[in-house]
């Protein structure tokens, strides 16, 4: 039996849900959001840590922002947060940038000055060539796609690109030293969490072109990068404050089972077999999480192949807590490199709480931990810490927190779906494209900071104007 009726229903209460159904509320629908889980966010997740009698926040999912994520920044300013990215008592903090950078590359490590005024200023002339040749390089395929950010498919040479992996691409040109080829590798692991050898060339040229370059996807300090910023309170307060604006619209504990559609409207039927019938449904979670609702009428064969098509990376994100902020004496705490299983490290201090370092274990290395125990974790983890940084200290931390997302029911690992080879030609189509009355929304569905939580922001507000436009 149905027991409500509404306009819409969304389904996931994850950054992209809200925002659709924000916009849906505002233009006067009657909107309901399921969440399986018993909190909203999903890969905004945070946990509060207790540390000598004061309560902090680790943010255990997404955390960072660069100031052209105009749809996330728009929206924090309507809620009310201070996005003024000059003024130092904003809810944005920059990323530390004092002290050297550490690249561990091959066994190696190279330090990096902050006052150097050319990007990897540390390696030496044939190395930086090797970069700097790299970079124009994929610029100029960066831009063809910058023109085909909503139909990526019809690219030139879409089809080749798409039959590529990166590592195929790596192979396919005679490089002039090692590091630049291992930059690329590192950047990927550090984007996507995956190999280089599981993602589309064509893929990874449209995700940089949605991003606005691969520049601004890879830095991790100046403005405009991707993880320039974090937010003082952590991203869960953008998610906390629309939960608290959505109210009762909001029903956590409801996982969507069923998704039944006929020519005047669809059913929902929740594994607690609650059912709701509304006019239209959005579906805000990614591509691979999507397929497991079952769908009256089945999806169409493209969809259906899409989501076997699009996983999720492998990231276990951990933080490790110290008495003193001790690398401060030397490094800034970022480092990036392939020689521990440590993919990319960068402070997390954020006063007046405790020092933190925020740690990345990812792809292949993020397997091997995987269902680890917790104190394996931690030990993997801060020897590695010790090694890069050279410095004992980093083995004892006063707490060890981590998420391994892999092990999410709900996100099936992350950060964000990634194509494999061919995805994207034969079926990238179905990523946004509705299915009669079902919308799709979540990071993975936008065409600008695809996979971000800008992405998110403007996959859920671009359902929901599919949805004002469609008429009853
Ligand atoms: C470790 C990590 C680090 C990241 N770092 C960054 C970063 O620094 N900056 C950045 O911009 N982005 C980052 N991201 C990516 C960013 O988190 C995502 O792009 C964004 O949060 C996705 O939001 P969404 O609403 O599309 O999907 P989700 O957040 O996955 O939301 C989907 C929601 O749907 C729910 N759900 C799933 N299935 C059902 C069902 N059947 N019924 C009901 N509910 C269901 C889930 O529980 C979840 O709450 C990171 C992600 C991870 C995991
Ligand atoms: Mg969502």
């Amino acid at each position: 039996m149905v027991s409500e009726q509404c306009d819409v229903v969304v389904v996931g209460a994850g950054l992209s849900g809200m925002c659709a159904a924000r916009k849906l509320t505002r233009r006067g629908r009657q909107v309901v959001v399921l969440e399986a889980q018993d909190r909203t966010g999903g890969r905004v997740c945070h946990e509060e840590v207790e540390i000598d009698g004061h309560h902090h926040s680790f943010d255990l999912g997404a955390a960072y922002l660069g100031t052209n994520q105009t749809a996330l920044i728009q929206l924090c300013t309507e809620l009310g947060l201070c996005m003024d990215f000059d003024d130092p008592s904003a809810d944005v903090i920059p990323v530390r940038a004092e002290g050297e950078a550490v690249y561990y590359l091959n066994g190696k490590r190279v330090l990096e000055d902050p006052e150097a005024t050319l990007p990897w200023a540390a390696f030496n002339p044939i190395s930086l060539f090797g970069i700097w040749r790299m970079q124009l390089r994929l610029d100029r395929f960066i831009q063809v796609m910058k023109n085909h950010i909503h139909d990526p498919w019809n690219a030139p040479n879409a089809e080749r690109w798409d039959d590529w992996s990166v590592e195929d691409f790596l192979k396919s040109d005679v490089f002039f030293t090692r590091i630049d080829e291992d930059m690329l590798r590192i950047g990927v692991r550090a984007v996507w969490s995956v190999e280089p050898s599981e993602i589309s060339f064509l893929y990874f040229l449209w995700y940089a072109a949605s991003a606005g370059g691969i520049d601004t996807l890879l830095d991790n300090q100046g403005k405009d990068a991707a993880q320039g910023f974090y937010f003082r309170h952590g991203a869960h307060d953008v998610c906390d404050r629309l939960t608290r604006e959505l109210g009762p619209a909001v029903r956590l504990g409801h996982p969507v089972r069923r998704i039944e559609q006929d020519l005047e409207g669809v059913t929902i039927t929740t594994r607690t077999n609650d059912r709701l019938r509304a006019r239209h449904a959005i579906v805000a979670v990614s591509p691979s999480v999507s397929s497991r609702i079952e769908y009256d009428p089945p999806l169409r064969p493209d969809r259906t192949h899409l989501v076997q098509r699009n996983p999720l990376g492998r990231t276990v994100k951990c933080y490790a807590v110290y008495d003193e902020p001790f690398w401060h004496e030397r490094y800034s705490g970022l480092s990036i490199g392939n020689t521990t299983p440590l993919i990319w490290t960068m402070d997390y201090t954020v006063p007046p709480g405790p020092p933190a370092i925020m740690a990345f274990v990812v792809a292949d290395h993020a397997d091997a931990l995987s269902g680890r125990p917790a104190h394996d974790i931690e030990r993997t983890v801060c020897t590695a810490l010790a090694e890069t940084f050279q410095d004992e200290r980093f083995r004892s931390p006063r707490r060890f927190i981590y998420k391994d997302w892999s092990a999410d029911p709900w996100a099936w690992g992350g950060p964000t779906g990634v194509s494999p080879p061919g995805a994207l030609t034969a079926f990238g189509r179905a990523l946004r494209r509705p299915f009669g009355r079902i919308h799709w929304a979540g990071a993975e569905a936008a065409t600008v900071w695809m996979g971000y939580l800008d992405g998110a922001v403007n996959a859920g507000h671009a359902a929901a104007d599919g949805i004002l436009t469609a008429g009853p």
